[in-house]
């Protein structure tokens, strides 16, 4: 069964003309509300030319890269080659689906029959307990790869040729960065698209965020590492809300335009021995406009075993996580976000924290 909430879309509560603050589901204890941030630091988030990765001579867009992913785990994307007349296209698409009538939406429902609740297809994230605190958005959840495996009855019409292309685009993209980033390491270029392998997972999460009279008592989507190698990131380009917890401080991550985000999730974490990591991030609300977001998530294939690399390891910089099978990841992924934690502590697949802790601002990279 799923819980009696799991299909209260929260596009319809904030629908509510008369409605003056959140219902009580969404909001956050004091010490947990989305109040404070660094406003300067914003200035800083990196930016990275990934047409200038590909480039053999560019050191200096590859010490750019490097800075970026070890102080921010995240950083702008410039330079991906896509028109900005395709990325407003996706974009309309997307608000188009949203705003679609709500029997629309629900034939690419994630609650099937009423009672079992899948990933897959439009809805909420899933509920677990009477007492989870809910956030404040809806979003649709689709497998793009392998292209065998999607099942379009969850994709809207309006959506399908433009997502169809944008996978292609954005594979692109990742493929790109993921060579830079084994680069970086020292390592041939297919160092981790072969760890991640030729029937690798990708999947979309469409996320729409409705106006919240209170803002400052929700989140729009909760503090989370992603559940990837690498995430790319679409974000609307009127209003901002993403935020990223960098030195302790959350930071605004500002909008972007036909710019792109790269976000590093766990599992790049893991397979690249935390020389690269995840950051924490939240989405906070508006209260007079709704958002939009498209993030695209890269998994390795959900049957290999991912750990430390042997060439990452060594006496200086032991294993840090435990070897693990990219199913149990996956799957521990969502019990983990539920309770707002990372996966890899979730799992305990976490080992060395302490030499982690040492480590911290020493990684290994090189310097070409
Ligand atoms: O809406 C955003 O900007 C971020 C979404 C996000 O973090 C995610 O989908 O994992
Ligand atoms: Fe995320």
């Amino acid at each position: 069964m799923v819980h009696q909430d799991q299909e209260k879309l929260v596009q319809v509560v904030a629908a509510d003309v008369g409605l003056v603050a959140p219902p009580s589901r969404y909001v956050l204890s004091e010490e947990n509300r989305p109040t404070t941030v660094d406003q300067q630091a914003k200035l800083f988030i990196p930016i990275v030319d990934v047409s200038r990765l590909a480039m053999p001579d560019d050191v200096e867009e590859a010490a750019k890269l490097c800075s970026a992913l070890q102080s921010w785990g995240l950083f702008v994307v410039t330079g991906h080659g896509m028109s900005k007349e395709f990325l407003d296209e996706i974009l309309e698409a997307t608000r188009k689906f949203f705003h679609l009538p709500l029997e629309e939406k629900q034939k690419c429902g994630n609650v099937i029959d009423g009672v079992k609740f899948q990933n897959e297809g439009y809805g909420i994230d899933r509920i677990d307990s009477d007492e989870q605190i809910l956030d404040w958005c809806d979003r649709l959840w689709l497998q793009l790869q392998p292209e065998d495996e999607r099942r379009l009855q969850f994709w809207p019409q309006n959506l399908r040729d433009l997502i169809h292309e944008y996978t292609l685009e954005s594979g692109r993209v990742t493929m790109d960065v993921l060579k830079a980033m084994a680069k970086l390491l020292n390592q041939e270029e297919g160092f981790f698209i072969n760890m991640v392998g030729e029937r690798f997972k990708s999947y979309s999460r469409f996320t729409y965020y409705p106006p919240c009279p209170r803002p400052d008592l929700v989140n729009g989507l909760k503090p989370h590492t992603d559940n990837s190698v690498i995430t790319l990131l679409l974000m609307d380009k009127d209003i901002g809300g993403l935020q990223v917890l960098k030195d302790g401080h959350w930071v605004d991550v500002p909008v972007l335009g036909n710019d792109l985000l790269v976000v590093v999730g766990e599992g790049m974490e893991i397979v690249s021995n935390a020389i690269f990591k995840a950051p924490w991030h939240r989405v906070v609300t508006s209260a007079n406009k709704e958002r939009l977001s498209l993030a695209m998530f890269y998994q390795p294939e959900p049957e290999r075993i991912i750990g430390p690399p042997g060439v990452l390891v060594h006496e200086k910089r032991p294993a840090m996580f435990k070897k693990c099978l990219v199913q149990t990841l996956a799957d521990g992924y969502w019990d983990a976000f539920v309770v707002g934690d990372r996966t890899v502590d979730f799992l305990n697949v976490r080992i060395n924290a302490e030499a982690d802790a040492e480590l911290e601002g020493h990684a290994v990279v090189a310097n070409n």
